[in-house]
């Protein structure tokens, strides 16, 4: 089969935002905007950032110890997604969003996102709409579909903030230890002038937070789920951190934690079950029919699969609900070890798969460490499967609407955290 195969057209405006990366429907201009992405997300460039990572999550850890101090929930649903926002929001503009000194939690935020993602299967039919309302009367859209008005303000202010970075001063960008991608971007060799107008630029921001972090969010928010619910998964990850890292005002970096067997064991358990995209992830060749076994499948045919039937696949994965990252352990250590690793399909795979794969391994390991080494005592909070489970096929797997998702506390009664 062609590795050069388009995106559904179809299926993938249902974000309104074919000049992103993300969305671009043809092969050939992919490949061109995606060449010019991929060095901002390399191993290397990661590296570089993730000082900032760490900061970013020590921020975190201040308003979790506030939290502990006051007794409070926190809603580590939503704090993992103001976590991830900051992070991609630093990398693409040069300056964060600080959902994470928002009283609410960054849940307008969300709501915002969400009400996009609740629109799209309405989009997929109507493409028009998303420009619709673009064009109408900010009170109008208000009035006739308040969803949509939350995702026209978002579009603007991702706009607003790519306007901000593309007219800072030189100095102020170059003073950053690592690239700032929107920036790297609009002065890159590997772009035509046509792909660096001021609209490309800012649907190409738009596509990489809105891909960059609920994604990341998501993993991590079942992830520490499922840790939580499983009390010998909990001790034994608690142990290898302890032994890890005995000062817990250095954490090292995430190219360490990554050697950490457990910890890495139990990230690709949260990958298998967090799944990543739900939907299928239509291809199409445009031009030629294909053959597939003794099918012949004509010219212009979408066709995808979802990774939840591989994720979920008792051949691969026995009792496949259940979290167990002793199903990795194993596998490290038989002759076989890379088998079970390539049917993870939560990046993707190919031409297409996900450019921050990097930074969001570099992310998911800094914070599962961080958290679970200085907050050794959290603990679930209200929060049932029914919380985590993931109900809707909005493109990524969604919780359902009337949860509040994964909440947990500090215990106090039981307490070493360092304070
Ligand atoms: C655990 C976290 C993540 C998961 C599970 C994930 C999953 C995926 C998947 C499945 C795709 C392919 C979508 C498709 O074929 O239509 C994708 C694409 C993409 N992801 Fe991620 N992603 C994650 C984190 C990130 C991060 C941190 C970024 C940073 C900006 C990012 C940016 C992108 C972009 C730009 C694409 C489109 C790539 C292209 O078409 O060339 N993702 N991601």
């Amino acid at each position: 089969m062609s590795n050069r195969l388009d995106k559904s057209a179809y299926f993938y405006c249902m974000l309104g935002n074919p000049k992103a990366s993300f969305g671009t429907i043809a092969a050939d201009l992919h490949r061109i905007r995606r060449g010019a992405l991929n060095p901002f997300f390399s191993q290397q460039a990661v590296a570089k950032f993730s000082g900032h990572v760490q900061a970013i999550v020590d921020r975190f850890v201040d308003r979790i110890k506030s939290c502990a101090e006051r007794g409070e929930t926190i809603p580590l649903f939503y704090a993992y997604r103001c976590v991830t926002v900051d992070i991609i929001t630093e990398y693409i503009f040069g300056h964060q969003f600080n959902l994470l000194d928002r009283a609410d939690w960054g849940r307008d935020f969300y709501s915002a996102w969400r009400s996009l993602w609740e629109l799209s299967p309405t989009i997929r039919q109507f493409p028009w709409m998303m420009d619709a309302f673009m064009a109408m009367p900010r009170w109008f859209t208000a009035l006739t579909n308040p969803k949509a008005l939350e995702v026209v303000d978002l579009f603007s202010d991702v706009d607003e903030q790519t306007k901000i970075l593309l007219s800072s001063d030189l100095k102020q960008i170059e003073s950053k230890p690592y690239p700032i991608v929107v920036w790297g971007l609009s002065k890159s060799d590997l772009l035509p002038a046509s792909e660096k107008t001021f609209t490309r630029l800012a649907v190409e921001a738009n596509g990489l937070l809105a891909a960059g972090f609920e994604t990341t969010g998501a993993v991590l928010t079942h992830t520490t789920y499922h840790i939580l619910a499983n009390p010998e998964v909990h001790r034994k990850l608690l142990a290898e951190l302890a032994e890890a890292i005995p000062d817990l005002d250095h954490i090292p970096g995430f190219q360490q934690l990554e050697q950490l067997s457990y910890l890495r064991a139990v990230v690709k358990e949260g990958l298998r079950l967090a799944v990543g995209a739900y939907s299928r992830l239509p291809r199409v060749n445009p031009s030629g029919d294909m053959q597939y076994g003794n099918w012949v499948i004509p010219a212009g045919t979408a066709i995808g699969m979802s990774a939840l039937f591989i994720a979920k696949s008792p051949l691969l994965f026995p009792d496949p609900d259940t979290f167990n990252p002793e199903r990795w352990i194993i596998n490290d250590q038989s002759p076989g070890s890379e088998r079970l690793e390539q049917y993870i399909l939560a990046f993707g795979k190919g031409t297409r798969s996900c450019v921050g794969t990097n930074l969001a391994h570099a992310e998911m390991y800094t914070i599962l460490a961080t958290i679970f080494r200085k907050f050794p005592h959290i603990k679930l909070h209200n929060t049932t499967p029914r919380d985590v489970e993931l109900a809707h096929d909005y493109f990524a797997g969604m919780t359902r609407a009337d949860t509040q998702g994964l909440q947990v506390i500090v215990d106090r009664t039981n307490r070493s955290e360092k304070q």
